[in-house]
């Protein structure tokens, strides 16, 4: 199936995660409060009332947890940056001994030999910014950017790959226009505002990160997916259109110096995000690379339902995850093959890729997860498939190195290669763990 001479010698061989869903510590050295914290000790809205509070207790664990990555064989980690523990108030205060965690971490992961990605924002915005509006107001984007330069002058001696956003659609429309995410909003328009700011935060961003050291390499971590139409009606041939720019192209193309999608703003004219004179150039700010971050694909028809008129279709399988995701390897061929032909990246990286099964740890420490290990293997497989046709992926990130916190679902649903018995907070490496470990040393020539 696989044939590791197609990958580049130098490929980045990792796992991520996000400091909300892995950290725990959420109360101490001087840590302030994010909008996961609230929205999480919001009755109702996590499965379970489970929080970050505690997690994996990285924060305490890191070191271990490095140890065992490295003994994995990983050269590679995509690791986020806790926002609220640099700057409690978002703004402000700066909180040294935050910064002085992430000295530690940065400099543990490099005695280890593993290369660091750190991702500015992985949805924790501090509250205390919320409280001003948070995304929905411009004067975040300014925000972002002082907490940026923090960032980056602390560590930028020792980190060179930075992600400015970890998905944009998720933190815009799942945590403004759908209310499932924090901060809980729902209302699209303000969702559309959202991603104009988001995405004008990491155009500054960009710019801070190339003046520090224009050798670092910097981008832009995306959810995308194929949106394949129900059928060929033209109906719902243009929903499917629609849809790809709700989710793929309202990023991408001004991401790209494209503008945004007409496709789905001539649509929903009034929902249209407010754009100021310069916002698309910096927008457009020159990127190394782009993540890529894929799950399934999506299936869609018309609809009469307000304000996109389009709607799901459940896909036809056969597999399906314990996020009833749809098991589709051949989608992240297509959006590779998509991304190079559209916007060509001078560089490729699957930032986020990975599946939750229902898994079981036997009483001598061992999880069996054949669907996990077969699900990376056919899509490590497009990977290669890609690759093999020019497209420049020089990474893959299994989502995730640990079970953690996966945001709505709490702890119930487990994507990591690593298994965490949260009672005892004892690692067991599953058996696609110890497959993708045999894969990774044999890719890298360590056999
Ligand atoms: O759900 C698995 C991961 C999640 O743990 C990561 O923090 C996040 O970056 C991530 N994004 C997706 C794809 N989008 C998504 C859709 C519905 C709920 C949550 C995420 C999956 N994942």
């Amino acid at each position: 199936m696989l044939d590791l001479n197609v990958f580049p010698p130098n490929f980045r061989w990792g796992t991520a995660t996000a400091a909300y869903q892995i950290e725990g510590a959420a109360h101490e050295d001087g840590r302030g409060i994010s909008i996961w914290d609230v929205f999480s000790y919001t009755p109702g809205n996590v499965k379970k009332g489970d929080s970050g509070d505690v997690a994996c207790d990285h924060y305490h664990r890191y070191a271990e947890d490095f140890k065992l990555m490295k003994e994995l064989g990983m050269n590679s980690y995509r690791l986020s940056i806790s926002w609220p523990r640099i700057l409690p108030k978002g703004r402000g205060e700066i909180n040294e001994k935050g910064l002085a965690f992430y000295d530690r971490l940065i400099d543990e992961l490099l005695k280890n030999g593993i290369e660091p990605y750190v991702t500015l924002y992985h949805w924790d915005l501090p509250q205390a910014l919320q409280q001003l509006g948070g995304w929905a107001n411009r004067d975040t984007v300014d925000a972002f950017e002082e907490y940026a330069r923090i960032v980056v002058n602390r560590l930028g001696d020792r980190v060179k790959n930075w992600i400015t956003h970890n998905e944009p659609w998720c933190a815009a429309f799942l945590g403004h226009g759908a209310g499932v995410h924090a901060p809980g909003l729902k209302d699209v328009g303000v969702s559309m505002q959202v991603a104009h700011h988001l995405l004008l935060s990491h155009g500054k961003a960009v710019r801070v990160i190339k003046e520090h050291d224009s050798s670092h390499k910097v981008g832009i971590t995306l959810i995308l997916g194929p949106s394949h139409a129900a059928s060929d009606s033209p109906e719902d041939v243009a929903a499917a259109a629609r849809h790809d720019a709700f989710l793929n192209t309202i990023y991408l193309d001004p991401l790209y110096g494209k503008g945004y999608p007409r496709v789905l703003f001539d649509h929903i004219p009034a929902l249209a995000p407010k754009v100021q004179e310069g916002d698309l150039e910096i927008i457009a700010t020159e990127t190394d690379f782009l993540g890529v971050n894929y799950y399934q694909r999506s299936i869609v028809k018309h609809s009469e339902q307000l304000p996109f008129n389009f709607d799901g279709v459940r896909p036809p399988g056969p597999e399906f995850t314990f996020f009833d995701w749809e098991v589709y390897p051949k989608g992240l061929y297509e959006v590779l093959t998509r991304v190079h032909q559209d916007y060509a990246p001078k560089e490729i990286f699957i930032t986020e890729n990975g599946a939750t099964f229902e898994d079981t740890l036997t009483e001598d420490g061992q999880v069996h997860d054949e669907q996990r290990r077969f699900y990376i293997e056919r899509h490590l497989k497009s990977v290669q498939d890609a690759i093999s046709e020019g497209v420049p992926v020089n990474g893959y990130f299994a989502w995730s190195f640990l079970d953690n916190f996966e945001w709505a679902e709490g702890f119930e649903k487990r994507f990591g290669l690593v298994y965490v018995d949260y009672a005892t907070q004892n690692r067991h490496v599953k058996d696609s763990g110890k497959w993708y470990s045999k894969l990774v040393k044999e890719a890298l020539g360590a056999v």
